[in-house]
């Protein structure tokens, strides 16, 4: 089964992502590691270089590759935000997991980091904002809910005993 993570920038899915995989005993990857790798592009230059649309196309595309395969998939921030992809995650069984996060943790996080374009270009005000009209659609797009606000290995466990359900 495919299991996609998703959730606010700096919720946590890129670490521990990782460690559930390994509980899991199935293979990892990272779609932003994905984009990266094929267009041999820092994010911050594909944002700037191609744009954001083109990034959001080559995100869904690689989304949708990743449907049906066995791996624990973290999701850009924004990948399940797109209808289609979030239609081609749910007709391919997959588990889409939100890693429910409250926005100051997030926010802590993600604040001093230059490789995420979207908190280098808004104010602290702008990410909540977006935080705030994005939490309904990863509520509407996923297919559990989990509070992941413990540390990495025991969000990856919960990750684990949800899907063991
Ligand atoms: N549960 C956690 N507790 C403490 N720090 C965390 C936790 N999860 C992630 N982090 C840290 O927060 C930062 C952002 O995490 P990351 O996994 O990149 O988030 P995302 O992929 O959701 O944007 C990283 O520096 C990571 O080490
Ligand atoms: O939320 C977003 O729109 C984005 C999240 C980032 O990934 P993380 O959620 O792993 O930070 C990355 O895909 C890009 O900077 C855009
Ligand atoms: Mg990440």
């Amino acid at each position: 089964m495919t299991v996609f993570l998703c959730g606010f920038m700096g919720c946590g899915k890129s670490t521990i992502g990782k460690l559930a995989a390994k509980k899991l005993g199935c293979g990892f990857c990272d779609t932003d590691d994905l984009i990266v790798r094929t267009l041999e592009m820092t994010i911050p230059e594909i944002f700037e270089k191609k744009g954001e649309p083109f990034f959001r196309q080559t995100e869904a595309e690689i989304v949708k590759s990743l449907c049906g395969k066995t791996t624990v998939a973290a999701c850009g921030g924004g990948a399940m935000l797109n209808p289609d992809t979030a239609r081609a995650a749910k007709d391919a069984g997959a588990a889409v997991i939100f890693l429910d996060v409250p926005f100051e943790t997030c926010y802590e996080r993600i604040k001093d980091d230059t490789n995420r374009p979207i908190v280098v270009k808004s104010t602290k005000e702008e990410l909540e904002a977006l935080y705030n009209s994005r939490r309904s659609v990863y509520l509407e797009h996923s297919t559990i809910r989990l509070d992941c606000d413990g540390s990495p290995v025991e969000n990856a466990e919960r990750i684990a005993d949800a899907l063991r359900k």
